[in-house]
């Protein structure tokens, strides 16, 4: 076997750690297991051929990526098949998948199979009677169907209530009859809809003699089983090229009284007897399980985004030297300037942050869901609120630094082959899927004016809401890492107050309350806002302190030092209320200010070590900036040379176009 050559500054950079890298890498797995686990998988799906494409997928036309991705997601998806049918629990299973990233190796995109793990296997398991899913999820996890997530409409995604598809149940002959009765009303956006699945939920309006009874979701066949035709009744497409996601093959779909029979309805929540009467679920909110779930998810997706665009930027900025601040010195490596590491430390640092406030996450949605299943909601509206603030704040802070980790490589960040542009592709998708993140902020506005009123009557207020009640931080300015999180919580409790006085004057004013909700909105947001970075704030500290307490000291310095830079670099970007809020002074700034470059000081000999410790192949960071060995320029040659125009030395443009354009014939 040949040595792999590695670059010599990373071979430099890789000397100096003063941590185990295997230890952390074991740390952000939850576990020495899980890693061994991840691992396996991972060498498992790169041992199979055809996997890893030859051509990179952006010389493809739009059809040839989806064609390519199809062959791809089968051979993929044939080996995780095998992997979900190993005896562990679901619980487990998506810890245990917390972490892999393997997919991201075989499509720099997204997969075209994607919302039938994501979406429609979640929603058999939340949405579906026993009964039901002995038969649904059977097939679902055996792949002999392939399904979707159909619920936004050409006409509405945020206002699921005002979605149009029908379902009107017909006695006569026990069936729904699915209709479309508007442009508006055609699914559009759906994943792996076009032309991938053949089965999907679709979330649809029940209606039973002629009274509408909300959106309730349906299990539909939308292609025949033996040769993909779309039944009659059904419409089908692909929704067309788009900023990212070319290879999930969204779609539109669209029904002519297409009838199933009643037993699709999938009823775990809500029924529909045989003669049409309705048992109303317990709560009409709990249709919008699978969206709570994914929104727990994309928190941890984002931390993993973050890992693998922060790794790019590191290592790059390792091996790219420029400049000469001294006079007869060898440029130094960029990663060197004080700038470079603004942009990028706190980029590691908030990928942990969500590692941990992701797992915090799971744990509650883990424990909300079991209530439901025992038929106690009184938890369902904070998990909701917490996922509202969560999901905007990962996603938006993803798309921040993903872009910041992309300016940082200059103009070869600007490469596809750097594979950054992709990621920030995929990072700002997150902001509007899975509930618009102005929208989900808004959501949480309306716990959080729900909380202060339960405040303003001196009642308990429990869980995440818990600090609303009275401040803690100290009366004078301390910078303490625990005096800056409760600091925080103190600007949230500010600007919740500070948003619900807003509303009230608004309404003595003589506006309605939708009125002056939306004059209020901007405030709001922002008091979710604030809200969600005192969560995330404080489970970073709280969680870190607990865990690290088994780790090396080593170990333990080196992420107590990123919790302090994610609190320094907070309190600054904030700096403008902490100045409104707290009796913080023009020395206590420059103070601050002073820390945190001391702080990157620290944390720049284990730069490379902490973003080798994500443990991220080559294959899987897909980036000819970011491989492990450093070599950058070649590859940039390398990925270069695939290009379809380096194939002749002269284009026939040139005949054609270019020489008569000259000769002035043109
Ligand atoms: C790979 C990519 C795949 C992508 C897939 C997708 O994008 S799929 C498509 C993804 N699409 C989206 O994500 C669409 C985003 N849109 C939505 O989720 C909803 O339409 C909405 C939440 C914005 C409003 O809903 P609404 O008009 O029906 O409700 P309302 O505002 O009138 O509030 C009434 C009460 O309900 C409460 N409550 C609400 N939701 C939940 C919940 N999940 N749980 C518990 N509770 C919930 C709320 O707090 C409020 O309580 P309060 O204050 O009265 O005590
Ligand atoms: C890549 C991608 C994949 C997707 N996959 C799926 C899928 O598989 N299945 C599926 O069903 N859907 C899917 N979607 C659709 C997605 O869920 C919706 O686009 C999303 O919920 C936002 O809804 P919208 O497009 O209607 O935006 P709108 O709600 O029209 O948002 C437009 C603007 O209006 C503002 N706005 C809307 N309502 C309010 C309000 N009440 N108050 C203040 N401002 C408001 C928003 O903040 C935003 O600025 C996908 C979307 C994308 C981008």
């Amino acid at each position: 076997m040949v040595a792999m050559k590695i670059n010599e500054d990373l071979q430099k950079e890789r000397s100096k750690y003063n941590f185990d890298v295997e230890e952390l890498t074991n740390f952000l797995d939850w576990g020495p297991q899980y890693t061994l686990r991840r691992r396996n998988l991972e060498q498992k799906v790169l041992n199979v051929k055809g996997l890893l494409d030859d051509i990179p997928e952006e010389y493809l036309s739009h059809k040839e990526k989806y064609e390519n991705a199809v062959r791809k997601a089968v051979l993929y998806y044939r080996i995780l098949q095998k992997e979900n049918h190993s005896n562990i629990s679901d619980e487990e299973k998506t810890r245990a998948n917390f972490r892999n990233m393997i997919s991201s190796a075989v499509f720099r995109d997204n997969s075209p199979f994607s919302l039938h793990y994501s979406m429609f296997i979640p929603t058999i398991k939340g949405q579906a009677t026993e009964e039901q899913k002995a038969y649904w999820l059977k097939r679902a996890n055996n792949m002999e169907i392939i399904g979707t997530y159909a619920q936004t409409e050409l006409g509405h995604g945020t206002f699921i209530r005002g979605l149009e598809t029908q379902a009107t149940y017909d006695p006569e002959t026990e069936e729904f009859i699915l209709y479309s009765p508007t442009l508006s009303s055609y699914k559009w956006w759906p994943g792996s809809l076009a032309h991938t699945s053949n089965y999907c939920v679709v979330m649809a309006r029940l209606f039973i003699k002629g009274k509408s009874h909300g959106i309730h979701p349906f299990m539909v066949q939308l292609r025949d089983e033996e040769t993909h035709m779309p039944l009659p009744g059904i419409k089908l497409g692909e929704i067309g090229a788009k900023l990212g996601f070319n290879n999930v093959n969204n779609g539109f779909l669209g029904f002519e009284n297409y009838r199933i029979p009643r037993d699709r309805m999938l009823m775990k929540n809500a029924q529909v007897l045989k003669d049409g009467t309705l048992i109303a679920a317990t709560n009409s909110k709990l249709t919008y399980g699978t969206m709570v779930f994914v929104r727990v998810l994309i928190v941890n997706n984002m931390a993993n985004l973050l890992a693998k665009a922060v790794t790019i930027a590191v290592r790059y900025s390792a091996v790219r030297r420029q400049s000469q601040p001294k006079p007869n010195e060898p440029e130094p490596q960029i990663l060197d300037y004080i700038t470079q590491q603004h942009k990028l430390f706190i980029t590691i640092a908030t990928s942990h942050a969500f590692y941990i406030n992701a797992m915090w996450l799971w744990e509650i949605y883990f424990n909300v869901n079991k209530d439901l299943g025992a038929g106690k909601l009184e938890n369902l509206p904070e998990l909701h609120a917490i996922a509202c603030c969560l999901k905007p704040i990962s996603t938006s802070d993803t798309t921040v630094l993903i872009e910041r980790c992309r300016l940082a490589c200059g103009g070869h960040g600007y490469m596809l082959s750097s594979n950054l542009p992709q990621m920030y592709g995929l990072a700002t998708a997150a902001c509007t899927y899975e509930g618009e993140n102005t929208v989900l902020l808004l959501q949480a506005a309306r716990a959080l004016v729900k909380a202060w009123s339960v405040r303003v009557e001196g009642k308990p207020l429990k869980g995440t809401m818990a600090y609303l009640a009275g401040t803690t931080a100290p009366k004078k300015w301390d910078s303490s890492v625990d005096s800056i999180v409760k600091i925080f919580q103190d600007v949230a409790i500010r600007k919740v107050s500070g948003a619900v006085e807003t509303l009230k004057d608004y309404q003595k004013s003589g506006l309605s309350l939708e009125d002056a909700w939306n004059k209020a909105s901007v405030c709001l947001t922002a008091a979710s806002e604030a809200h969600g970075r005192a969560i995330l704030l404080s489970v970073y500290k709280s969680e870190m302190d607990k865990r690290t307490a088994s780790l090396s000291s080593s170990l333990k310095k080196v992420l107590l030092q990123l919790v302090e830079l994610y609190v320094i670099y907070w309190a600054l970007e904030k700096v403008s209320d902490l100045l409104l809020y707290t009796s913080i002074t023009e020395k206590d700034i420059t103070e601050l200010q002073r820390r945190y470059i001391g702080l990157m000081e620290k944390i720049r000999p284990n730069a490379v070590g902490l973003v080798d410790a994500f443990d991220f192949r080559d294959e899987i960071l897909n980036s000819a900036l970011g491989a492990y060995d450093g070599r950058a320029y070649e590859r940039l040659m390398e990925e270069a040379m695939k290009s379809p125009l380096n194939v002749e030395p002269v284009n026939e443009t040139f005949h054609k176009y270019l020489k008569p354009f000259m000769l002035g014939k043109l």
